[in-house]
Order: structure tokens, then C-alpha cells, then sequence
């Protein structure tokens, strides 16, 4: 008798800083998880995300919480502490790494990204292991363009998702101004950031 294997499992990483989460990260994320047959999308809050110019990160752990709360309802999302507990400067080569570790080495990683940050990829620590740890997904953001050009053409795909005009630092900039972010974020987000006084100076 043949024995069968299990197909290995198909994990998205949706890295992000996610101050505030919101609900470009949750479309983006359900899009590719839908688009690529993902098992799960594991959100992954960074630790001390050096390369942000605003020195005014939130504390990671509101950032954790709040990525806790936006994902509670998607029992294909969840979120991994990893970058959070890792002392120093948040670098994907130790999240992809850390998660290999902890999943071995049979499992499929699929690092979702925003245009934007694709277009810096080459940029990022150790790039080239990067590469041979996850596949890319370059996703479409409202104001940036999508391209794969200079990147190696195997390691990473390019896809449409759904317009969110959204940004953090946008929601950030609404709340110090005492403008609603209802429905930008989620309603338990909205609860939190007023709860916590969040970006209020
Ligand atoms: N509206 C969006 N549509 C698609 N991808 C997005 C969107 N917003 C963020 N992303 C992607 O999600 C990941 C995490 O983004 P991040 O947490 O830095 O949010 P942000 O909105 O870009 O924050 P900020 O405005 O503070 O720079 C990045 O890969 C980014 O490109
Ligand atoms: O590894 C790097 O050198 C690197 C440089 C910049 C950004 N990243 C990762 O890219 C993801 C999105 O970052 P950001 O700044 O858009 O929130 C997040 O997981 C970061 O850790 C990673």
C-alpha cells in the first residue's frame, strides 16, 4: 500500500508595524489567503521597527493587542509574538527564521507585502536568504506602483487586491485631530485606541 502524504501547509506572514492595524492590512491579508489556498495568515507585529522615520512607534504590545482584536473573528487569521519577543531591531530574515523553527521546514511561508514596502525589499537584511525562505507577494496599494523589476522573477508574485485608501499613519493623523476612524479600523480597534489614548499628542 502507497503511503500518502499530507500536503504541506500553506502559511501567509503578513508582517506589518501595524499602529494601528486596519482595514487595508485585513483585506490584503484575506485576499491572498483566498488567492493563494492559504491554511492561515499569520499576522506578524515588529518588535522595534528601526527603519519607521517616526520616532513615536506605539508600545509594542497596543500594537500586538490591537492586531489580536482586529483578527479574533477570522479563524484562518492569527497573530505570532515572534518579532515582538525578539530583543533589537526587527529584520524579516529573523521572523522567517524564527517561524521555520517553530513550523519546521516542511511548511510553505508567503510574505504578504504593500507596494510600498516591496519596492525596498532589496534593501533588507540578508535579502538574498530571504528569498530561499518564503515566496513574496507584492500586493496593490492606492497611491504606490507595483512592480517586481530588479527582483528575482521566481521569488515573487504580484497581485490585485481590493483599493483600501487606508494608511496607519493616516488613522494616527485623524485621531490626533479628533477625527473618527470608524470603519478605517475595526469597531474593538476604535474601542482600544480610546481606551489607551492612543495618538492623542
Ligand atoms: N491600504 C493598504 N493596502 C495594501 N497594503 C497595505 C495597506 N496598508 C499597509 N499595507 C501593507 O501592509 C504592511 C504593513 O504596513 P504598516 O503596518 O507599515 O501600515 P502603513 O499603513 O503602511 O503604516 P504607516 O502609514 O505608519 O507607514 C506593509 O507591507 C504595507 O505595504
Ligand atoms: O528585514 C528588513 O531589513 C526589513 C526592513 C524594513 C521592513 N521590514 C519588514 O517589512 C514589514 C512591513 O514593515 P512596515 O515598516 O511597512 O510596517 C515588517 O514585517 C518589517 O519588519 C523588514
Amino acid at each position: 500500500m502507497s503511503e500518502r502524504r499530507a500536503p504541506a501547509r500553506r502559511i501567509g506572514v503578513m508582517g506589518g508595524t501595524f499602529d494601528p492595524v486596519h482595514h487595508g492590512h485585513l483585506v490584503a491579508a484575506s485576499e491572498v489567503g483566498t488567492l493563494f489556498g492559504l491554511d492561515e495568515v499569520v499576522f506578524v507585529p515588529t518588535g522595534n521597527p528601526w527603519q519607521k522615520d517616526d520616532s513615536s512607534v506605539s508600545a509594542a504590545e497596543d500594537r500586538y493587542l490591537m492586531t489580536v482584536i482586529a483578527t479574533a473573528s477570522n479563524p484562518r487569521f492569527s497573530v505570532s509574538r515572534v518579532d515582538v519577543d525578539r530583543p533589537g531591531p526587527t529584520y524579516t530574515i529573523d521572523t522567517l527564521r524564527d517561524l521555520r523553527r517553530l513550523w519546521g521546514p516542511e511548511v510553505e511561508l508567503f510574505f504578504i507585502t504593500g507596494a510600498d514596502a516591496l519596492s525596498a525589499i532589496l534593501s533588507w537584511k540578508d535579502v538574498d536568504e530571504l528569498f530561499d525562505l518564503a515566496h513574496f507577494i507584492g500586493v496593490t496599494r492606492p497611491g504606490y506602483t507595483l512592480t517586481d523589476a530588479h527582483l528575482p522573477q521566481d521569488a515573487v508574485t504580484l497581485v490585485d487586491v481590493p483599493a483600501m485608501a487606508i494608511s496607519s499613519s493616516g488613522c494616527r493623523d485623524r485621531v490626533r485631530s479628533g477625527l473618527p476612524v470608524w470603519y478605517l479600523v475595526p469597531d474593538g480597534v476604535v474601542q482600544y485606541i480610546e481606551k489607551r489614548r492612543l495618538y492623542r499628542t
